[in-house]
């Protein structure tokens, strides 16, 4: 099982797609406001979401309200912050269940704070040519969690 944290998402498809995404492999999807949508909007919810997949989802506050209850959440969990500006590819990462994958608003990224406070062995890029800015959010989520399923033997199978 593992975590997913969309810090300030601002795009209502992609986090409806990640919902999908963290109830179909038992997940926990963690957003961290403020958000640039109502997790109530249309378009949130024309994903065809249920509430089951709804209740999979927790909100906090802020970046810090998310950190300081991170043992709670997860118990000597490593966090990973996915960033085009890691010089690790994401595959080279050595997953544990409980680990935290964190994400970056769709225009911005994830701030240099938050960057800075990882060490290098954290933060995870997906390759990508030299010419592009970065790939869409909700895809960056599906195959770095994928990977880190894959590599602890999610089969899907309960
Ligand atoms: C659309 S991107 C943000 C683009 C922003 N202009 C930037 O330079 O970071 C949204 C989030 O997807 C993830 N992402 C997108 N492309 C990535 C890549 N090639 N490697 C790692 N993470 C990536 C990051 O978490 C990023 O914060």
């Amino acid at each position: 099982m593992f975590h997913i944290v969309l810090y300030q998402p601002e795009i209502p498809p992609n986090t409806g797609n990640i919902i999908r995404l963290a109830a179909n492999t038992q997940s926990r999807l963690h957003l961290i406001e403020p958000l640039g949508f109502d997790l109530d909007e249309k378009k949130v919810r024309r994903a065809g979401l249920d509430y089951h997949e709804m209740s999979q989802v927790a909100k906090w506050t802020d970046w810090k309200a998310f950190v300081d209850k991170v043992d709670e959440i997860s118990a000597s969990a490593t966090i990973y912050a996915f960033t085009t500006k890691a010089a690790q590819y994401y595959c080279d990462a050595p997953f544990r269940s409980g680990d935290i994958l964190l994400f970056g608003p769709e225009t911005r990224g994830l701030p240099m704070e938050i960057l800075e406070s990882l060490p290098d062995n954290q933060k995870l890029r997906l390759p990508m040519q030299t010419s592009s800015r970065s790939l869409n959010l909700s895809n960056t989520v599906a195959i770095g969690l994928y990977e880190a399923l894959r590599q602890t033997g999610f089969t899907g199978l309960t």
